[in-house]
């Protein structure tokens, strides 16, 4: 428990808000955690938002300190023992997932934190269930549905890309995920994710929820009927071994089945709520660009795509990843310049950060992204620019000789998919995904907005764990088939243990 402003002048300096003392408060109400990062530094307004590399903002009962430079985010990750994420776990599990009872409670909680340490055991389990040959079985069942939406993305001149990619993803990740008896096969069900997705601030808030929260509430109540039904059934043995480990791992620990339904629904929020927004991105930001999307065009045609004898065209995922640099680069800039991460943890005892800045135990400590993913002691002079070759090593940029001086290893600024030591398992499955998608769409189609031009839309706030800027209303284009890939059937092929991608972490 953090007791208030103790004024030592070794604590972080303490930025203002427009509204006095309950300003910071309603702002994360209004933005999430977003509204962190919308407290750093920006060229735009230094005055409002001075460039310390280390502030506080008191928060009514509490205080959150907020890290803007990559030095002193590496002396929080040297302090992790003393940093926790367990508190915002068990939070999500009473709040996002609706589990109440006091035993599970505190069989789940972490061991520093009174409890038995199992939601800490299942995550450390499902880690596995993402590498090597499990990863292998998901890509292969999530690259056989795929092609079908792909075919019909030209069906309709005009359609709404964002709705696209929602249904596409969610059909492929929650069947590769569940096997047979998927429970988000049935689009109530997927439709009702969404909607609890897409309203989770007030159920956080947690006032009155079943009024309160209505739409996350009862959308939440049909997901856990269709997860109740898919283990009557036997589900797990069918499925994923991501599947089946967090299940018999639920079971083992003696957690009834009602309450593992409860706590798979957050499953559907990591498989998805990143992946889909990520999908749109990566699509307007490659078509946006005329001549990256030629270069990335050239790039697949040349080094990804094969052509089997009876005509069809198969795209090899492991060709994407070996052969095709431009593509991965390309990818990790998008999710560079478009990531709203803002990992954040509970400080559990007085730390002195970098000899200098003193934490205090009971407060929370954020990490912004939007400070760190522009910071040019880590991107350097072009970090605020968009440069899709900025990921290529020397040996891969034969045509852009100038990339030879650079170095690919960033330590510290690559936040998209967390920070060490918590970085995201699926980030693997999701870029098998979301590349074989956008390689396919990218050799098939020209997609071209309806309103004329690439204004980014609007994104939606109340989609409160999304680090990757779900929209708040669709995004309307025009597609149409590209001449020399027209009436072709098309494949992707996975290739055995070639699952894993070179990915930036921080
Ligand atoms: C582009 C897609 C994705 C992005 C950008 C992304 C990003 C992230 C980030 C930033 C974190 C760390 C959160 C924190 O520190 O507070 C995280 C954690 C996690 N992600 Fe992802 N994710 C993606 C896709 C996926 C997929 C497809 C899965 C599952 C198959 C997944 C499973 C997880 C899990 C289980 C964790 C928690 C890890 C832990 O606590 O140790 N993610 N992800």
């Amino acid at each position: 428990v953090y007791h208030g402003c103790q004024g030592d002048p070794r604590e972080p300096p303490a930025v203002s808000s427009e509204i006095p003392v309950i300003g910071h408060l309603l702002g994360m109400l209004r933005y999430g955690f977003e509204y962190f990062g919308l407290q750093t530094a920006d060229q735009t307004d230094s005055k409002k938002h001075p460039n310390y590399p280390i502030f506080s903002l008191n928060m009514l009962f509490s205080k959150a300190y907020v890290i803007t430079s990559p030095a002193l985010l590496q002396a929080a990750q040297r302090n992790n023992k003393f940093l926790s994420f367990d508190p915002f776990l068990m939070t999500s599990t009473e709040r996002i997932a609706g589990v109440h009872s006091r035993k599970v409670l505190k069989l789940l909680r972490g061991k520093q934190s009174g409890g038995d340490g199992i939601a800490g055991e299942i995550m450390h389990a499902m880690t596995p269930t993402l590498f090597g040959t499990a990863l292998d079985r998901m890509n292969e069942r999530m690259v056989e549905l795929l092609p079908p939406f792909v075919d019909e993305l030209g069906d309709a001149p005009t359609l709404d890309l964002y709705s696209w990619c929602q249904h596409a993803i969610t059909v492929a990740s929650t069947d590769a995920t569940y096997g047979p008896l998927n429970p988000y096969k049935d689009k109530v069900v997927e439709d009702a994710f969404w909607d609890f997705e897409s309203n989770l601030t007030p159920l956080l808030v947690n006032i009155l929820p079943w009024l309160t929260a209505r739409k996350a509430w009862e959308s939440r109540k049909t997901m856990i009927s269709a997860i109740l039904k898919y283990y009557q059934n036997n589900g797990p043995d069918t499925g994923s071994e991501l599947a089946s480990v967090r299940y018999r791992r639920t079971r083992d620990a003696g957690i009834g089945i009602e309450d593992t339904a409860r706590l798979e629904t957050p499953m559907a929020i990591a498989l998805l709520s990143n992946t889909v927004p990520a999908t749109f991105w990566t699509l307007f930001d490659l078509y946006s660009r005329p001549q990256l999307l030629h270069d990335i065009r050239k790039e697949i045609e040349l080094n990804a795509l094969h052509v089997a004898t009876d005509g069809t065209h198969i795209i090899h995922l492991a060709d994407l990843r070996d052969k095709c640099p431009l593509l991965v680069s390309a990818f990790q800039e998008i999710l560079r310049t478009r990531t709203t991460s803002s990992p954040m943890r509970c400080v559990m005892k007085d730390i002195l950060l970098a000899d200098q800045y003193l934490i205090k135990a009971g407060t929370l400590l954020n990490m912004p992204s939007e400070a760190m993913s522009r910071n040019q002691d880590v991107w350097g002079s072009t970090a605020a620019e968009f440069d899709p070759r900025r990921y290529m090593k020397p040996v891969e940029s034969v045509e852009h000789p100038e990339d030879r001086k650079k170095d690919p290893r960033r330590v510290g600024g690559f936040m998209a998919f967390g920070v060490s030591p918590i970085i995201c398992p699926g980030r693997h499955f999701a870029s098998n995904e979301i590349l074989g998608l956008a390689a396919m769409i990218a050799l098939r189609y020209d997609i071209s907005p309806e309103s004329g031009v690439w204004t980014p839309p609007q994104r939606n706030s109340m989609a409160i764990v999304s680090i990757m800027g779900p929209l708040k209303e669709g995004f309307k284009v025009n597609v149409k088939r590209r001449k020399e890939f027209e009436e072709k059937r098309w494949e992707f092929q996975p290739q055995e243990g070639k699952g894993r991608f070179p990915l930036m972490i921080g």
